[in-house]
């Protein structure tokens, strides 16, 4: 051993012992830093290659969609790795391949899917897919008042089961957004995932809004009466997007709320809504229609709430031309987009609608003429007690099927609003022939024919 006081030398000494240090250092940091390397690369092909878990949703209006982020957050808070994908984008190779599918759908029609579920019934629920592998659960979001409650989540899950695969547990069937079912579905759900701090699930709460303004719209009309309703927010405006809706329940029905468009815009200051009162063969009126219509006093409570309804905003669409087609109260969807574009002085906007007299059913005339005149506005109106050729909105649409076809081709998106009844099916037909059926499912999976009918 050698003893020196010399800061020179001990200095030389020190740095020779570091680099020696690191000399020996160093080919264990290497062999570190591959093994890691080849612990990542094991992590992240089977992250790839393993199915995890899938939500698969199909929702018109959004409830199921929302129950779906809500489960998927719940499974990714419990580390569990989780897939949120919409129905119809699920092929019967990812069913094969998956374990576990979550399925939340909604029904619609007659017991029929959601729109956006239709091509997975119609792709999938046709055929036999043996799926021995797949543990799976179902949340059937639906309406007891309609005589195929929760329709399309029976189909699914009888299907599901034929296919060998196994349920996670029984089928939970949610009547008009009951909490308790839907509180059934997040504790099994907790179960699985093994978690009991999921997140908050509880939608926003009912606020008492005034009832500042209402006034008839058609007067003399041989249809029902139609109103036009606004509606003051208890505190500061709350922000929401055209297309989106709200519910309201009345006092003698709180538990079974309605849901109307937004006819306005946050710019407008009040939600503003267009109310048709519905009268039973009795001479009854409907529970909320009548209340909101008729009973309810300028000035009085109503309780609501708003809903997004992401479905049928305008979201990537804002920049397109707009074609919009509704019948009857549809006009207030529609409205909504109308102000929208008026507000961002956006042109390229082509409203085709249909009532039944042009003297006394045409809804917000002022107003569409006023875009008109301001070259922000086309429209082609359909009456179909004035004896003119175009009876219903779904005739105009052949009858300008050259401009239809040459605003598809420059962009435009079509969004549809009104009955269901008669209207959807017959502008969903005319459209698919003018532009052809292949075409017309291009545009509804690339979101640019949305549609809000009921
Ligand atoms: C036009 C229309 C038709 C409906 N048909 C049915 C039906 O046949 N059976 C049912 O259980 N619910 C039916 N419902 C109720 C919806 O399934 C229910 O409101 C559901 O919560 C909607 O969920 P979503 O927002 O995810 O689409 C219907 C609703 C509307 C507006």
């Amino acid at each position: 051993m050698i003893w020196t006081n010399d800061p020179n030398r001990l200095m030389l000494v020190a740095a020779s012992a570091a680099a020696y240090g690191l000399v020996c250092l160093l080919p264990y940091l290497r062999a570190r830093r591959k093994r890691l390397a080849a612990v990542r690369s094991k992590a992240e092909t089977e992250a790839a290659t393993s199915p995890g878990w899938i939500v698969a949703y199909a929702s018109q209006t959004g409830n199921a969609e929302e129950l779906a982020s809500q489960t998927v957050a719940t499974l990714r808070l419990a580390g569990i790795p989780a897939q949120l994908s919409e129905l119809s984008d699920l092929h019967a190779e990812d069913l094969q391949r998956a374990e576990r599918v979550l399925f939340l759908v909604s029904t619609y029609g007659e017991g029929d899917a959601p729109d956006a579920g239709a091509a997975f019934a119609g792709r999938l629920m046709t055929t036999q897919l043996p799926l021995p592998q797949l543990h799976y659960a179902v949340l059937a979001l639906g309406d007891s008042a309609y005589q195929q409650f929760c329709g399309f989540g029976r189909a699914l899950d009888g299907w599901l089961q034929a296919q060998g695969a196994h349920s996670l547990f029984p089928r939970i069937d949610v009547d008009r957004s009951a909490d308790a079912a839907i509180g059934q579905w997040r504790q099994q759900l907790s179960h699985l995932a093994g978690t009991s701090d999921a997140p908050d699930w509880s939608a926003p709460a009912y606020q008492a809004w005034t009832l500042s303004a209402r006034r008839l719209l058609n007067p003399g009309s041989a249809g029902a009466p139609v109103y036009h309703l606004e509606l003051a927010p208890p505190g500061p405006l709350p922000d929401w997007q055209s297309g989106d809706l709200v519910q309201i329940s009345a006092p003698s029905e709180a538990d079974r709320p309605r849901e109307y468009s937004i006819a306005s815009i946050p710019a407008d200051g009040r939600a503003h809504l267009l109310v048709r009162l519905h009268s039973h063969a009795d001479g009854s009126h409907g529970v909320a229609s009548g209340w909101l219509t008729q009973q309810a006093q300028v000035g009085q409570m109503v309780s609501l709430r708003l809903r997004a309804h992401r479905r049928f905003r305008l979201e990537d669409n804002a920049g397109r031309r707009l074609i919009l087609v509704g019948n009857g109260s549809g006009i207030a969807g529609l409205r909504g987009h109308l102000r929208a574009r008026a507000q961002a002085e956006q042109g390229g906007n082509w409203l085709l609608f249909g009532e039944r007299n042009s003297a006394h059913d045409f809804h917000y005339r002022e107003e569409l003429q006023a875009l008109r005149q301001a070259g922000l506005l086309e429209f082609d109106m359909a009456w179909s007690r004035d004896g003119g050729a175009a009876r219903y909105v779904q005739d105009l649409l052949p009858a300008h099927a050259d401009k239809l076809r040459s605003w598809v081709a420059d962009g435009a998106a079509i969004y549809v609003c009104g009955s269901l009844d008669g209207m959807a099916a017959g502008v969903d037909a005319a459209l698919a022939n003018v532009l052809g059926h292949a075409a017309l499912d291009a545009l509804a999976a690339a979101g640019r024919y949305r549609r809000d009918v009921y």
